[in-house]
């Protein structure tokens, strides 16, 4: 699978955004390490923030699906630069997949930037935080 098509793959899952409120449409496409390919759109809410955006809704389809390694994530909205993933979604990036798992983040007129899940959320509090050993503190 090659970076054009797992572009191709956000951009038609960006179709399919339930989007009322905002009319901002946002497509993803995650490639597992075996080759599927999982598709996520925005899905809005009357109550705001409950919202779920294309990323996480692709991750929360793939978890649920019994998919838990992946190897690369493709983002598409019509922005000037290419799209920038919310503070939500880098955090449940950084939860899922594996800290240099490309990132491939583009817009509609075809700008693409690539970074990776830990370049996207530097510092971010993890498992490891959690599994610091806390029983003999006061
Ligand atoms: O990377 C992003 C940025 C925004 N949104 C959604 C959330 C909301 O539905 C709309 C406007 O913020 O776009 C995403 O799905 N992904
Ligand atoms: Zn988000």
């Amino acid at each position: 699978m090659d970076r054009e098509a797992l572009i191709e793959a956000a951009k038609q899952a960006r179709e399919k955004a339930y989007v009322p409120y905002s009319k901002f449409q946002v497509g993803a496409a995650l490639l597992t390490t075996n080759g599927k390919v999982i598709q996520g759109c925005n899905v809005e809410n009357a109550s705001y923030g409950l919202t779920n955006c294309a990323e996480r809704t692709a991750l929360f389809k793939a978890i649920s699906d019994g998919e838990s390694t992946f190897a690369a994530m493709a983002v598409i909205g019509d922005t000037e630069e290419p799209i920038s993933p919310c503070g939500a979604c880098r955090q449940v990036m950084v939860e899922l997949c594996p800290p240099d798992m490309p990132v491939i983040l583009t817009n509609l007129k075809g700008d693409v930037t690539e970074t990776t899940v830990k370049a996207l959320l530097p510092g971010a509090f993890d498992k490891e935080d959690l599994a610091y050993d806390r029983t003999d503190q006061t």
